[in-house]
């Protein structure tokens, strides 16, 4: 029998060609000297009934974009804008990166199969249109840990050596360039919403707003339209803010040109872990005002999702839109609470209780210097299971009293994950160290073992996302 979600063959549908000639321009690939596979993401691709094909057909479709059967003649660069640290910036969309594919999941869900680092755009202005190889690896890295912690994220689905000599800033140079390919559950920005409002353009944007009504948020016939959009928007920005925040995460830019209209994550750029529960810790080194720091994720989400309504409001009453936007802290704080419990595997109760017991849990956490891998690892199931000094305070045994009236979810430590004396976890020290044997000795080992890990982690936590009712 196959596995659940698998397809036995791919089902292409290259829908984006509804919205009209407006919202993409037609590009060519780069001919890149090589093309050597460094990453294929089996898993991902036998959800889209991809896994068939071997590697030199990989080759073909991931790194030279040979079209596939049914699917999009020729790749699309997505037009956009954004706000990129606050400020309007009209000159962007896909500048390294194209639409290749389109085609349906397991789950009948419309998925996007789009490019990073793969030639120049007519939105490239003065950049090359490449990805470094570090980059990718760093890519791959983020998506995993995301996944396996629960949060709805992109997927890496190929990284492919192009044996081109990179020049930049925030790496060694010369360095090496590569080809991504992700996975995800469409490319539909909020500055592809925020482009057309510039352009005072209400007919693509009532088209694009029926496109990600029905192929993104499964809605037909709704009353109103644009409050639906919205509301399915909040709940997705709310649910993401959240499990970034549970799952320790600073995505670094979140900026409207990199927030999913579906609430599904994406971009891992400047991503760190927080080493510990500090909401100054910030990712990028040139976000220098801490806009995107760890405890400003949520803030930042809501400011974006005002940003989306203020672009609706060229087609839509304010009255439409304004529930939704004033839903945000509720469901975040509902999602939050949610996700910080599963995550320790902790049953929930009702909403009160388990928003208390969560601020606990937080309080200890910021309280102390403890790695928060670490503490979510030692405390799963609600009862602290190893000794740690830094558990001697009352910040924890508050937490630890409240956390008496809770059961743990069945079979929360069940998995021999739970045994091991260490969490999984992706610092950037560790990152850094996954890099070194490939840029020294082009040692892919390491890396390949550590998915290996960090994809058990994904099993022992399984049941992690937040409930749907929750959306
Ligand atoms: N090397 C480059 N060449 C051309 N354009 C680039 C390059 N690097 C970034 N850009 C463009 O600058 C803008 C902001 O970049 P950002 O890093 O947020 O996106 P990205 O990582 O390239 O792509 P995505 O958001 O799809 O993950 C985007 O429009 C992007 O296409």
């Amino acid at each position: 029998m196959l596995p659940e979600g698998r397809l036995t063959a791919y089902r292409a549908d290259p829908a984006i060609l509804s919205l009209g000639e407006d919202m993409f321009a037609a590009v060519t690939p780069a001919a890149f000297p090589e093309t050597v596979i460094r990453f294929r993401n089996d898993r991902a691709a036998a959800e889209v009934g991809l896994d068939h094909l071997n590697d030199v057909e990989w080759a073909r479709h991931f790194g030279r974009f040979e079209a596939l059967p049914d699917n999009l003649r020729v790749p699309l660069a997505l037009a956009y804008h954004g706000h990129q640290f606050r400020s309007y910036n009209p000159d962007i969309g896909d500048g390294r990166g194209f639409l290749f594919a389109q085609l349906r999941d397991g789950d009948g869900r419309l998925m996007d199969l789009g490019t990073k680092g793969t030639g120049r755009t007519p939105f490239s202005r003065t950049g090359d249109g490449r990805l470094t190889l570090k980059g990718g690896v760093r890519e791959i890295l983020a998506t995993e840990m995301l996944e396996a912690l629960g949060v709805e994220t992109s997927r890496t689905f190929s990284i492919i050596e192009t044996g081109e000599a990179l020049t930049r800033g925030d790496e060694p140079s010369p360095t090496r360039s590569a080809a991504m390919v992700r996975l995800s559950h469409s490319h539909i920005r909020y500055g592809s919403f925020q482009r057309l409002a510039y352009r005072k353009d209400a007919v693509t944007m009532e088209r694009l707003t029926d496109y990600c009504l029905a192929h993104l948020a499964g809605m037909s016939d709704v009353p109103d339209r644009y409050a639906a959009l919205m509301d399915y928007a909040v709940s997705g920005a709310a649910r993401l803010a959240a499990s970034y925040r549970a799952a320790g995460f600073v995505h670094g830019v979140l900026n409207t040109d990199n927030i999913n209209i579906t609430g599904e994550s994406f971009d891992y750029g400047p991503w760190r872990f927080a080493p510990r529960w500090d909401d100054g810790f910030t990712a990028a080194y040139f976000d220098q005002f801490g806009l995107y720091s760890f405890g400003r994720q949520a803030e930042a989400l809501q400011w974006n999702v005002h940003q989306l309504a203020l672009a609706l409001r060229t087609v839509a009453e304010a009255d439409s839109l304004i529930p939704a936007l004033k839903s945000f802290p509720d469901r975040y704080e509902a999602a939050l609470a949610a996700a910080l419990l599963t995550r320790l595997g902790i049953q929930a109760q009702d909403q009160e209780n388990d928003t208390r017991l969560a601020r606990a849990w937080e309080a200890a956490l910021a309280a102390s210097e403890i790695e928060p891998d670490r503490a979510f690892f030692d405390w799963r199931g609600g009862t602290r299971r190893r000794d740690h000094a830094a558990y001697e305070t009352p910040a924890f045994h508050a937490f630890a009293a409240l956390a008496t009236d809770y059961s743990a979810v069945p079979g929360a430590t069940d998995h021999e994950y739970w045994s091991n004396d260490a969490p999984c976890s992706m610092l950037i020290e560790e990152m850094e160290a996954l890099w070194a044997p490939i840029a020294e000795d082009d040692d892919w080992a390491p890396l390949e073992s550590k998915i290996d890990v960090i994809r058990r982690m994904g099993e022992a936590h399984e049941g992690l996302r937040v409930p749907d009712d929750q959306r």
